[in-house]
């Protein structure tokens, strides 16, 4: 094919080819109209060249119309006079103009359009993918993929039509250049494409260059989010300085390697312009001395050439420009593919299971990717529906995996857990979660009213179940702020207190109504007092609803139906608050044997 030969080189084919596919994928349809639209404008481009000829040739009277050019004109009826070449010309023109808009607007929709599919598809198939494999995964890669990447994936997608437009035109040129001398037409081909052969060093190090300006971005976006995340302890630590020049160092790299960029499309446009001038200069020897052409042909054949040299380097440097976006673009492969292994099963409708007897572990085990011993070992477990368990152990002693087994956020590696003795497999995760809340140890709030943050539980409910849910969680302090339930609570709820946060959050959990509230630490940052309100409120529904509490302080201990000890990932006693402090062998923490002493 005589694109190949214009490359000359299977790296770059490839690349664009896989950008074609991205375009084609995306619609079908709009992709054939484009390049049906490109090949309409080169062809018209043509014709309006060819039509030249007779043109020139009016002006100088003694010069024929060459052969192949008259007799198409003749062929198709087209005038032969001046005036009706001009209108021909003109008209052609006018096509091309309307052409050239059609396939502007078609293209800027559909690159949009494909722009955004591909950041809403990457955005919800990380979001759909499973927590074990999400919660591993370095944050700032992601958000910078979803924002610079897909960018950079833009610039690829538009370079790469670009390129194929420019082909449509380069080969209409060729066409032309043929009809009037097919000599000529091959002589200028063979040059482009051993210049292209030549230029393939260049590629590839714009492809190498496109590859570390991904990576020179990911740091920047880590550097800036947890730059920002953690401004309070920057401040505390005197860090500023340490940020400011980390983020320096970044830029500084990510300089050098856009210069290094710039620096390869300038020197293989140098390089370019001085073959191009070359050719010219050959061109027109051959013509005059050897060919002997008329001057009409030889004048259009100079202004293809002419015409053709900034396209070429246009193209050179477009192909440059997708070498350094595709490394985005096997990114996007990268992400799309994991994230579709670990995607978590959906289930066709969301089915919420209503607990009715317990929750069952039997010899539950789970080991972190990352790590070589387990985290869980064989913890075999009841939960007794609408009674409170809470789970108390040393750190480290595996609290918070079992809570994210029991939420069916983590599959266990080895034995079930049973729901009223159904089994829980894949098939019915999603669901599971769906039928509980969960208020974590450090609440998430958005950067969004109060009222917004509870809705995200429930959207349909109205103000009075609102009151009625901040109630139950002892967070009236909302109805005395100034904007009430409108009140704004600031980036992760930071304009509120510790407490105050975890107060909202409980209230958006019992939003849910849920089948099983679990709570992790949920009272840690509140004063003895709003403790006391939100255990209060916990006595209340204590018999309606589910409840697991993990690492709670003492006083949620006694009122618990039952306590188990984790102690290395094991189960080490299980017994009411009463009997296990009498039990020698329960691994209590200290914590709790200090807080019963004192009391
Ligand atoms: N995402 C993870 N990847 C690898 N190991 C993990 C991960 N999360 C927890 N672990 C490890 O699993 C073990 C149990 O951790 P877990 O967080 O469940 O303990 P915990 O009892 O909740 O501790 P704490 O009271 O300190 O929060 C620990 O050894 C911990 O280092």
């Amino acid at each position: 094919m005589l694109w190949r030969t214009i490359l000359a080189r299977g790296d770059a084919m490839k690349q664009m080819r896989e950008f074609l596919q991205l375009i084609w994928r995306h619609s079908r349809a709009k992709t054939v109209l484009l390049f049906a639209l490109n090949l309409m404008s080169s062809v018209t481009e043509g014709i309006g060249l060819l039509l030249l000829v007779p043109l020139l040739a009016h002006l100088q009277t003694d010069q024929p119309i060459l052969g192949g050019v008259s007799r198409w004109i003749e062929k198709l009826g087209l005038p032969q006079s001046l005036s009706g070449l001009l209108g021909l010309f003109f008209a052609l023109v006018v096509l091309r103009s309307v052409i050239s808009y059609a396939r502007t607007m078609v293209w800027q929709d559909f690159q949009l359009n494909l722009i955004d599919t591909i950041r809403v598809n990457s955005f919800n198939a990380l979001l759909h993918a499973n927590w074990n494999w999400i919660s591993n995964l370095k944050k700032s890669d992601h958000s910078n993929f979803l924002i610079n990447e897909v960018d950079r994936i833009d610039d690829g997608v538009t370079y790469t039509m670009d390129f194929c437009t420019g082909l449509a035109a380069v080969l209409a040129y060729i066409v032309v250049a043929a009809s009037l001398s097919f000599q000529m037409a091959i002589v200028a081909l063979l040059v482009g494409a051993s210049v292209m052969f030549f230029m393939r060093a260049q590629h590839r190090r714009a492809r190498d260059l496109g590859e570390n300006l991904g990576d020179a971005y990911e740091d920047m976006q880590q550097v800036v989010e947890e730059g920002l995340s953690s401004i309070k302890l920057t401040k505390i630590l005197g860090n500023e300085d340490r940020h400011r020049n980390m983020m320096a160092d970044i830029l500084a790299r990510l300089r050098t390697q856009q210069l290094a960029f710039s620096k390869t499309n300038a020197a293989a446009g140098a390089v370019f312009q001085i073959v191009i001038a070359l050719v010219l200069v050959g061109f027109l020897w051959v013509g005059v001395k050897i060919l002997e052409l008329p001057l009409p042909n030889l004048l259009i054949l100079v202004l293809i050439l002419a015409r053709l040299a900034p396209m070429l380097r246009s193209m050179q440097n477009q192909l440059n420009q997708i070498l350094h976006a595709w490394p985005a673009l096997r990114n996007l492969d990268e992400i799309t593919q994991m994230a579709a292994t670990h995607r978590d099963v959906l289930p066709e409708t969301i089915q919420k299971i209503d607990l009715q007897d317990c929750i069952t572990l039997n010899g539950v085990g789970f080991t972190y990717q990352s790590r070589k011993s387990a985290s869980l070992n064989d913890i075999t477990l009841q939960f007794p529906a609408r009674k409170t368990t809470a789970i108390i152990g040393a750190s480290g002693a595996g609290k918070s995996t079992l809570a994210d087994i029991l939420m069916g956020l983590l599959a266990p590696d080895h034995g079930e857990m049973r729901v009223d003795g159904e089994l829980i497999t894949d098939q019915h995760r999603v669901n599971w979660r769906h039928s509980l809340a969960y208020v974590p140890q450090e609440v998430f709030l958005f950067h969004d009213t109060i009222r917004n943050n509870l809705l995200w539980a429930n959207v349909g409910a109205d103000d009075a179940a609102l009151k009625q849910a901040l109630q139950r969680s002892a967070a009236q302090f909302v109805f005395d702020l100034d904007d009430g339930l409108d009140t704004v609570v600031g980036d992760a709820g930071l304009r509120l207190s510790g407490g105050e946060r975890q107060r909202i959050a409980l209230a958006r959990a019992m939003l849910q109504n849920p089948s099983v509230l679990i709570l992790d630490e949920a009272t840690s940052a509140l004063d003895t007092k709003n403790e006391m309100l939100i255990r209060q409120s916990l006595d209340q529904i204590h018999g309606d609803m589910t409840v697991i509490v993990i690492g709670h302080r003492l006083p949620t201990l006694e009122n618990a139906d039952q306590v188990v000890v984790l102690h290395d990932g094991q189960v080490n006693a299980v017994g009411t608050w009463a009997a296990l402090s009498q039990n020698p062998d329960a691994q209590i923490p200290n914590e709790f044997k200090r807080d019963d002493a004192k009391k």
